[in-house]
């Protein structure tokens, strides 16, 4: 009798378990499960991405499977499931080797600005290509609504009207205001978000207006940015009261653009994606060949002048990034 309570108490102990893993110290990994348990891992056995070699096996955001250790609080990795993205940094010199810098995202959400700093169009264009990439649904916010003038405002409805043309959602805050925060708040909800934007466009700010009741939680994420060494290799995952996570972690705000093969270009154009079967030729580069489908469109005005020179710009390798 003993024995079988025993026998059934180890099956218990050493069961598996699935979770989310919100934060990675490279040897540790913590590993949130569905009811909000955490426990610190680590790792057992190989885990590997076909063609390349990672640094780390396993990045903020993974879906794995542990088995709990006797103490009941760390527990060892044991399955990876599937990644429906990932977003990597590749080693400068080692272009087979890579850092997974987090997986699974739902979403990435650029933050930008009209006014100081103006986000250029070139650099969204270069973002959004990054998403579609790595094959991440990416969305627009409209920061410091509060500041545009009567012309200002007109400038930010043509832009919406571009990008939403296209496919991508966008969202018009003042985060100092709170206006239209609870839009955002709303996208967020239940969903894993790669937050993005440039340098004093009012990141910590949304975060801040967020998270109203969290100031201790944005408190931590400042810290955590702070923190140098850390932030360009390990991400964190940041739970949302109302359900969701947010990953905001200066490595990765930019989304470097990733290695794109020329001919690959124009898929990560959606509109150009859209009608390049069209092109006479099946090797069109859609600069100046006749037939091209993609080149009628400009031309018609169905595809925009600023996206298309985008195009051109980081097919030309030129860095656009201002
Ligand atoms: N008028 C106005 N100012 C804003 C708004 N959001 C942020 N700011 C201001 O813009 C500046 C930069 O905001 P932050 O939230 O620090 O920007 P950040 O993107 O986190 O910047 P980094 O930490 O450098 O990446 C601050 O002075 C904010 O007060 C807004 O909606 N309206
Ligand atoms: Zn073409």
């Amino acid at each position: 009798m003993l024995k079988d309570t025993q026998q059934v108490l180890n099956l218990y102990l050493y069961s598996h378990m699935q979770g989310l893993v919100t934060k990675s110290t490279g040897s540790w990994y913590q590993v949130q499960t569905p009811d909000g348990e955490r426990y610190n891992c680590r790792i057992k056995g190989v885990f590997r991405i076909k063609g390349i070699k990672t640094t780390n096996p396993i990045a903020v955001g993974d879906v794995v499977d542990f088995e709990i250790e006797p103490d009941q609080e760390t527990g060892v990795i044991a399955h990876l499931h599937p990644r429906k993205n990932y977003i990597i940094r590749k080693s400068v010199n080692l272009s087979k080797q890579g850092h997974i810098l987090a997986a699974n995202l739902d979403q990435a959400l650029l933050i930008v600005t009209l006014a100081s700093p103006r986000t250029s169009l070139g650099f969204i264009d270069r973002f959004l290509v990054t998403a579609e990439a790595y094959d991440i649904p990416a969305v627009l916010v409209f920061n410091k609504l509060d500041m545009f003038s009567e012309e200002g405002l007109e400038v930010l409805a043509d832009y919406k009207s571009v990008y939403q043309h296209i496919g991508y959602p966008c969202f018009e805050v003042s985060a100092l205001q709170g206006t239209n925060v609870d839009q955002v708040q709303q996208l967020l909800k239940d969903k894993v978000t790669l937050l993005s934007g440039h340098s004093g466009v009012g990141k910590s700010s949304l975060i801040n207006a967020l998270l109203p009741d969290l100031g201790l939680r944005t408190n931590q994420l400042s810290d955590w940015s702070d923190k140098g060494m850390h932030t360009t290799t390990f991400a964190e995952m940041f739970e949302l009261p109302q359900g969701g996570f947010i990953i905001d972690t200066p490595g990765i705000r930019e989304l470097g653009i990733i290695d794109i093969e020329k001919p690959e270009l124009g898929q990560f154009f959606p509109e150009m994606r859209q009608r390049m079967n069209d092109c006479r030729f099946n090797n069109c580069r859609h600069i100046n060949e006749p037939g091209c489908a993609v080149l009628e469109a400009l031309e018609e005005g169905e595809i925009e002048l600023s996206r298309y020179e985008s195009y051109l710009s980081i097919y030309n390798g030129n860095d656009t990034r201002a």
